[in-house]
């Protein structure tokens, strides 16, 4: 595809155009401390179009420009990776471009967000097992089964996987991809000593729902280290 053409697929007045949308969204997460230091990120699909920004460079400065756009679905899962647009720039895809994958694929989700949140790191190491769990929280009910399922109740407990991390992100695919498949009432995979991953049916509630379980993990923690039980067995 001829540059210009190409430029077409990032190039649009409407600041819900996913090229405009991502680098905005990613100016408020490094706000929250979920993006700084260049890893994490969003992706979004729309229809058979998913949008990916770049590896390795400052989240909060990204434009449109930058922007990655590949097909979805890709022609084929065993060839390489195919793109409708490459920036001019010598960029390379966001590293986390098979988590999102495993989202869209498994969950058909419409977006996926990757934190380096401090809390859901904290969230890792007190939790050493398999799972995250909390219960009895108001903050549960804006977290939907299987991240784009119904919403849970404050009577439901959440239970978020834990994987191990590896050194290089694209290797989290297959452990990502088992939690998935193990917990399918799960709206995220938790990613010890790294951070998580999470998805919604469009950007709108995997932003929500990331702000949720966020908020989840930092309560989880402080009550944790406060000595206070993360789980009740009844309530009041
Ligand atoms: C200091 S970031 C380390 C790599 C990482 O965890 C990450 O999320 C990288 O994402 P990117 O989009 O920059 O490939
Ligand atoms: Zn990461």
């Amino acid at each position: 595809m001829a540059s210009s053409d190409s430029d077409a697929l990032v190039t649009s007045s409407d600041p819900l155009h996913p090229a405009n949308l991502i680098p905005e969204l990613c100016r408020g997460f490094y706000h929250l401390g979920w993006v700084t230091g260049t890893g994490g990120g969003i992706s979004i699909r729309q229809g058979d179009k998913v949008y990916i920004a770049p590896s390795g460079v400052q989240k909060e400065r990204i434009h449109p420009t930058h922007m990655f756009v590949l097909p979805y679905p890709q022609p084929s899962p065993h060839a390489d990776r195919v793109f409708l647009r490459r920036p001019a720039q010598n960029l390379k895809e966001s590293a986390c471009t098979p988590l999102f994958w495993n989202a869209f694929e498994l969950r058909d989700a419409g977006s996926c967000i990757h934190t380096h949140s401090q809390h859901a790191v904290m969230a890792t190491l007190l939790w050493p097992e398999k799972e995250f769990r909390i219960s009895h929280q108001e903050m549960i009910k804006g977290v939907r089964i299987g991240g784009t399922g119904r919403a849970l109740s404050f009577l439901d407990t959440l239970v978020v996987p834990i994987i191990e991390n590896t050194p290089n992100e694209e290797d989290l695919r297959e452990s990502m991809h088992e939690a998935m498949v193990k917990y399918p009432d799960a709206a995220g995979v938790l990613v010890r000593r790294h951070g998580v991953y999470v998805w919604g049916s469009d950007w709108e509630k995997a932003k929500a729902q990331t702000e949720c379980l966020d908020y989840l993990f930092e309560v989880g923690v402080k009550m944790k280290l406060a000595g206070l039980p993360t789980i009740l067995e009844s309530y009041p």
